[in-house]
Order: C-alpha cells, then sequence, then structure tokens
C-alpha cells in the first residue's frame, strides 16, 4: 500500500499518586490523556486513601518502585514528555531528577503540595529537594498561588505578587512558569524567562467540581506540548480544557466535586450517536409508502435525546417537522439539536422516570391506530386536555400524568384532542430508529 503514514500518537507519561476517589492523580491525568488522544502512562509515586472529602491516609512507594516503573516504559516506548504530580518525599523526588536526567525528559512539573479538600501530598523537607534538584530540570511548571508562594517565599495573594514569585520561580533555573489563577480569579499568568515576556491567559471562573484541577489543567499542558502546540497555544488549550472539566463536574461523594476531563469526549460521542439514529429513523420513514397515512395534520417529528440531556439543545429532531406531500412522508428539514419543542417535552418528562427512554414520535390519533397499538402488545396511558391546570406546558403535564397513571413509561401516550387540538398518540422507546420501525408496522396494520 501507497501514501502517507498516519502521524505516530506522542506517548506521555505522569509520575503522580493515585487517588482512590478517582478525582485527581493519575485518574485525572490519564483521562485527560485520552481527551487529547495521546498515548498516557504512569508511575505511580504514592497510593492515597482519598475521597472528595480529603486524603485520608498515604501510602509511599519505595524510591526504587517508581524508578523501576519510569525504566520500563522509557526503555521501551519513545517517550519525551512527562508531567510530575504528588511526589510525596525528598527521595522520590531525588530519584525522579535522576530518571529525568537519564532518559533526557521534557518536564512539566505540577507542585502538588496539598490536596484542596484536605491533607499533605509533599513532607515539609522535600519542597527544598523539590526547589533544589527537580524544579531546575523542568521545562514548565504551573503552580496554583499557594503553591507559587510556598516555591518563591512570597506570600500571592494577587497579580503582582504572582508575577514577581514567577520571576523567583524562573531564576531557579526553569524555562517557563504559568501560575494559575483558579485562587486568585480566572486568570493564569505565562512567564517566559528568556524572553521576560508575561502573558496572560483569561478563563471563566467556575464555582465547585474543582478537585483534581490543578492535575489535569498540567496533564493537558503536557499532551499539548506534547502534541507539538507552542506553549502559549498550550496553555490556552489547557485552560480551556480544565473550564470545561469542570463545568462537566459529576456530583459524586459529599465534598469537593471531581472534575470530569472525559464528559466533553463522550457527550460528542452521544451527539454523534443520536444524530446518526434520528437520520436512519427519518429514512425508514421516508422510505415506506405505508407510513405517510401515519402523519397527523400538523405534521410529525421524531426526536431522540443524548444522555442526561438537560435543555433543548440536547434533543436531535427534524427542523421543521416531516409533512405528507404527494403521499409520501417528507422531513421539512435537516435532523439537528434544538429543532423541536412537542417531541422534546414528551422526552424530558419520560426521561424524568426512565431515563433510558430517550426517543418519541408523533402520529395521526384514531381508534384504528389504537387497536393496532394494542394487538401488538404495546402499553397505552392517555391524559385529557380538558383536565390541564392553567398555567402549564400541555405535554409536560399530559405526559407526566399518562407516566402517574401507567405506572412507568408507556409505549404509546394518547390524547383525544380539544377545542381546535388535533387529537396526538405518541410513541415513546429507547431509540429513535426502532421508535421509526414501529410506526412503520404499525402502519401496515391499518387502512
Ligand atoms: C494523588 C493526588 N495527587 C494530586 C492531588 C492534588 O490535585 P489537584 O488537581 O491540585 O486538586 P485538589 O486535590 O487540590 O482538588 C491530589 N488531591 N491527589
Ligand atoms: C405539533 C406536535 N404536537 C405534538 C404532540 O405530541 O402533541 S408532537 C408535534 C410535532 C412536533 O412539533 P415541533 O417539531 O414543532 O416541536
Amino acid at each position: 500500500m501507497t501514501g502517507n503514514p498516519l502521524p505516530e500518537t506522542p506517548i506521555v507519561m505522569t509520575i503522580a499518586g493515585s487517588d482512590s476517589g478517582g478525582g485527581a492523580g493519575i485518574a485525572a491525568d490519564l483521562k485527560t490523556f485520552a481527551a487529547f488522544g495521546v498515548h498516557g502512562t504512569c508511575a505511580i509515586t504514592s497510593v492515597t486513601a482519598q475521597n472528595t472529602t480529603g486524603v485520608l491516609k498515604t501510602f509511599d512507594l519505595a524510591p526504587e518502585a517508581v524508578a523501576s516503573q519510569i525504566e520500563a516504559v522509557c526503555t521501551d516506548m519513545n517517550i519525551k514528555w512527562v508531567k510530575s504530580g504528588m511526589l510525596a518525599s525528598s527521595e522520590i523526588v531525588k530519584e525522579v531528577a535522576k530518571q529525568v536526567k537519564k532518559h533526557r525528559l521534557s518536564l512539566v512539573i505540577d507542585p502538588v503540595m496539598a490536596a484542596e479538600a484536605g491533607g499533605d501530598l509533599l513532607r515539609k523537607e522535600a519542597l527544598s529537594v523539590l526547589i533544589e534538584e527537580l524544579l531546575p530540570l523542568c521545562k514548565v511548571t504551573t503552580p496554583n498561588a499557594s503553591e507559587a508562594g510556598a516555591i518563591a517565599g512570597i506570600p500571592v495573594n494577587t497579580h503582582e505578587d504572582a508575577k514577581l514569585a514567577a520571576r523567583k520561580i524562573a531564576d531557579l533555573g526553569v524555562e517557563s512558569v504559568i501560575v494559575t489563577g483558579g485562587h486568585l480569579d480566572a486568570t493564569d499568568l505565562l512567564y517566559e524567562s528568556a524572553s521576560g515576556i508575561f502573558t496572560r491567559v483569561p478563563g471563566t471562573f467556575v464555582r465547585g467540581g474543582t478537585h483534581g484541577s490543578g492535575c489535569t489543567y498540567s496533564a493537558a499542558m503536557t499532551a499539548c506540548l506534547a502534541c507539538e502546540d507552542s506553549l502559549e497555544t498550550a496553555a490556552r488549550k489547557a485552560k480551556e480544557f480544565v473550564v470545561q472539566a469542570i463545568q462537566r463536574s459529576v456530583p459524586v461523594g459529599r465534598g469537593a466535586g471531581p472534575v470530569n476531563p472525559l464528559g466533553k469526549t463522550l457527550e460528542e460521542k452521544e451527539r454523534y450517536l443520536a444524530l446518526k439514529f434520528v437520520k436512519e429513523a427519518v429514512l425508514i420513514l421516508t422510505d415506506s409508502p405505508e407510513f405517510a397515512k401515519l402523519i397527523p395534520e400538523v405534521g410529525c417529528n421524531i426526536g431522540m435525546a443524548i444522555s442526561g440531556a438537560r435543555n433543548y439543545e440536547d434533543i436531535a429532531a427534524v427542523e421543521g417537522r416531516i409533512v405528507k406531500y404527494r403521499e409520501r412522508a417528507n422531513p421539512v428539514g435537516c435532523v439537528d439539536f434544538g429543532t423541536d419543542r412537542h417531541v422534546a417535552r414528551v422526552i424530558f418528562a419520560a426521561l424524568r422516570e426512565n431515563p433510558g427512554i430517550r426517543a418519541a414520535m408523533n402520529v395521526k390519533y384514531s381508534e384504528e391506530v389504537l387497536a393496532a397499538c394494542r394487538e401488538m402488545g404495546l402499553g397505552l396511558s392517555s391524559f385529557d386536555r380538558a383536565e390541564e391546570p392553567e398555567g402549564v406546558s400541555t405535554l409536560d403535564w399530559g405526559t407526566s400524568e399518562a407516566i402517574k397513571e401507567y405506572g412507568g413509561v408507556p409505549e404509546v401516550i394518547y390524547d383525544e384532542g380539544g377545542v381546535g387540538k388535533e387529537p396526538v398518540v405518541r410513541l415513546l422507546g429507547p431509540d429513535a430508529s426502532e421508535l421509526a420501525k414501529l410506526a412503520v408496522e404499525l402502519a401496515r396494520r391499518i387502512k
């Protein structure tokens, strides 16, 4: 075969502790590496018994165990960029310095000292070893304000303090310093010692869900640098990445919620699948000559939600509905997110009861359609528009009423209409393409 070879996947490493709660340390780092599409490897320095409320115990590994892990990976794989996180003890810091020199690694240091929720992660006496032996070997270090203050020996409460601290840290022999701004405001400060230039990297301040954000930020920097981004580009991408990972934090545990580095990747996959299922459904409906007779006067739509859907933008459906034209079903517009309201309300009411029911569509009401549904063994429930209280959304209220009456989400929810309101039958199920097949089968059973 000829043609260009695929670009090599960069291989990176994290030298850090494990967090049993899955929020920080190597868990955050490896998820972040995966989200950036680089191959992540790890050398564990310490096993922490940790959760969202803090660090309960730490079990530091012997320096030889850390060295062995680095050796195993570096003698087998082509590694350039590595990051360090929790280094725990002077002995481990010294060993990591030895390995960085031996394997000529480009190092990003996240100078982890303590966990946000409480618990020391670097012994007091190890700080001077970190300052004297490891920091001079690194390309970039990413302290937060309090870590920058501890290294520089000054309190860091303002941007001017952060600038002074960054210069002092650079004077230790560090090429670039990024004082991350989560504790001051949302702005990070990047200092490049060769040029003496400061660059501000602004971000969005997000409250809560920040456990593991420092680890995620430095892992994102490492991944971007391994992909040959410039320092400033890497700093901007890492900032953007950490903000969206905090925004997607999942509420686990009773304390500081962990960041969710893979949240966006999974959401993108969900969006791809929802679009795919609805597009398949539209093809099934438009390819079937029988289906046209099930299209109501108001038109029909079919929609599917991504998992964890929160608003209309999380539901894919047909823009402008599906209408009957020349005795065939025709989509008016494209399948896209945020295009539908009615079917979306039905889906949201169903999701509240059963998160597995993600798709709905409406079809023409008739006694014959209801009889065919019963014949097919589908579960039916209904609501009466005459009983609708004032100030509610009909479909939100009506679907919930029908679900309550049925004791779960039925496959079919209908209403018999009202003054100026066409009666409608709605089909509900886990995915849009199966619903479309069901609708075609229903159409075949009626005249
Ligand atoms: C094992 C381990 N390593 C590092 C940290 C600190 O992580 P960080 O990203 O700074 O987040 P917080 O813990 O401060 O929320 C850790 N906790 N555990
Ligand atoms: C008009 C209508 N009524 C429905 C019902 O369930 O009562 S479903 C439906 C079609 C979907 O409409 P849109 O794409 O404008 O949200």
